[in-house]
């Protein structure tokens, strides 16, 4: 049976709330007073789909049942999760917990999205929620700050760990957990530099995203600040950054007094620097950024990139296509992979084959322990056919049939499958198997061999293409 999650309050944090759990297969139950929270979800939704599915190599499942409720015990009713999101205010969270609690089974897992306030302040009236704090788009960045009762906030790792999510469990209780407490300082240093005309709203953006910015997302603070140490590493930095602290490098003691004219200051700084983008506008560039740095930390699998990395591990491949050959990649097409004219572009036709040639390799046995073994195959030559346009948010599966593997040649055709009866496209490729000590082309031996010859054997009956253009006799 499907798994549910019951969002109270929908909306900047609790859309995205609703499209975590939706793209990752679970039916979401939304209950939020405002007549207008359908239309957000839809438009935060819409984001998520263009976006959450380009980190993977792997389709997510299929989408979870969405619906809206007027009553909130409808909507927690049978949640497995219910996570509140409503406005930062600790009484209208009282209120809200005090029903989630007469109507929610025993056994849910309360979260509640509060950017600062502490279990035992949200659970003075009885409930029994933990805090759990996820980071805007909710739907893309992986960090949930979890705050609690040990059983509780356990219990909800396992289950953000199963939605692609990163669970960072704090040692104990404390106003604005880890990070809120870290983005303060930062947010009032620059509301200072502001205020005292040193830097509008927009050098202080160049400050971080020319810079310092584009380190965080790759290795944090202080393993980017052991590095800065040179070779003696942190301590060398200790040593030369320590008694800085104690210079006016910093005004965090004080807070700028928050009138009106401060607001206005900011405000109008940030029309000048952003007001010509709508904020769907600005929200869909951020995704598109951020599903590029996150798919460049995953090669590494550094930061986020290990957790999308693991995720993708989880998810189902596998199984055969419409063509009853094995399927080898199983996406859905980003944003990124889209050119001018409205379709998938032709070097991600080549990177989507290239990745079902790879997983088919791995099913013969050269995988990564038997290339760093010093065997691999190499490709020699590809060629595309386009039959149909692929779009965005299309789901690509690939099959792949070995059409011949003797010897040192391993020939594939790898379709593209889009819902038609025929595939939107096929690449065939012709691979050799080198030894990579000496670059040279050998034929495999051992499992690899035998597998490979399995496979073409399994395969040699199967429809072949109309027409065969690699591999052919010479004459
Ligand atoms: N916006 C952000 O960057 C982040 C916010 N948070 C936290 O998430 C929570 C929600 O913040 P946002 O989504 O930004 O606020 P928001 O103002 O965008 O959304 C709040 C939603 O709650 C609804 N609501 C109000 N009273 C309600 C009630 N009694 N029952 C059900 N729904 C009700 C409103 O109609 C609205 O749609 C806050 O605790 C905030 O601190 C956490 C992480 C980041
Ligand atoms: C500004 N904020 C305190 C609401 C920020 C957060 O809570 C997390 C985020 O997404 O930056």
């Amino acid at each position: 049976m499907g798994r549910k999650a019951a969002i109270i309050g929908g909306g900047v944090i609790g859309g995205g709330w609703a499209a975590r759990f939706l793209l990752n297969g679970w039916d979401v139950a939304v209950f939020d007073p405002d007549p207008e929270a359908a239309r957000k979800i839809g438009e935060v939704l819409a984001n998520a789909r263009r976006s959450l599915p380009g980190l993977y190599e792997r389709a997510l499942p299929p989408e979870g049942v969405l619906s809206y409720h007027s009553d909130l015990a409808e909507a927690v009713a049978g949640a497995d999760w219910v996570q509140e999101s409503v406005p930062e205010r600790l009484d209208l969270k009282h209120g809200v917990l005090t029903r989630i609690m007469a109507a929610a089974p025993a056994d849910a897992v309360i979260g509640s999205s509060t950017s600062g306030f502490k279990p035992s302040e949200l659970n003075e009236k009885g409930a029994r929620a933990i805090v759990a704090h996820p980071f805007n788009p909710v739907y893309l960045l992986p960090l949930v700050e979890l705050v609690g009762a040990s059983d509780q906030t356990a219990k909800a790792a396992d289950i953000l760990r199963t939605i692609g999510m990163f669970p960072l469990t704090l040692r104990k209780e404390i106003d604005a957990h880890i990070a809120d407490r870290f983005l303060e300082a930062v947010w009032r240093e620059a509301l200072w530099l502001v205020k005292d005309g040193i830097a509008t709203t927009e050098e202080i953006d160049e400050a971080i995203r020319m810079g310092f910015g584009l380190r965080w997302a790759q290795m944090g603070l202080f393993e980017t600040y052991r590095i800065a140490g040179g070779e003696a590493g942190m301590r060398h930095f200790l040593a030369q950054f320590g008694p800085c602290l104690t210079w006016p490098w910093t005004k965090l003691m004080d807070v700028p007094d928050f009138n009106d004219a401060l607001v206005d200051l900011i405000a109008g700084q940030s029309d000048a620097q952003s007001g010509h983008r709508s904020i769907r506008d600005l929200e869909r560039l951020r995704d598109e950024n951020l599903v590029g740095i996150m798919r460049a930390l995953k090669r590494t699998g550094s930061g986020a990139g290990g957790v999308i990395r693991a995720h993708e591990q989880s998810l189902p491949l596998g199984g055969t296509g419409p063509d009853g050959l094995p399927v080898t990649l199983d996406i859905q097409v980003p944003t990124s992979f889209v050119d001018y004219n409205g379709h998938m572009n032709e070097a991600r036709y080549m990177e989507v084959a290239s990745r079902a040639s790879d997983r088919f390799m791995a099913m013969v046995g050269a995988d990564d322990a038997y290339i760093a073994g010093g065997f691999s195959y190499f490709t020699a030559e590809n060629h595309i056919r386009y039959f149909a346009e692929i779009a965005i948010g299309d789901r690509v599966t690939v099959t792949t049939q070995a059409l011949g593997g003797d010897g040192r040649k391993l020939h594939l055709l790898n379709r593209f499958w889009t819902g038609g009866e025929t595939p939107a496209a096929t690449v065939e490729t012709l691979l050799l198997h080198v030894d990579l000590s000496t670059r040279r082309v050998v034929a495999p031996e051992g499992p690899v061999a035998e597998r490979t010859a399995a496979y073409v054997a399994a395969h040699a009956d199967h429809p072949r293409p109309d027409r065969i253009v690699l591999n052919q006799p010479r004459g």
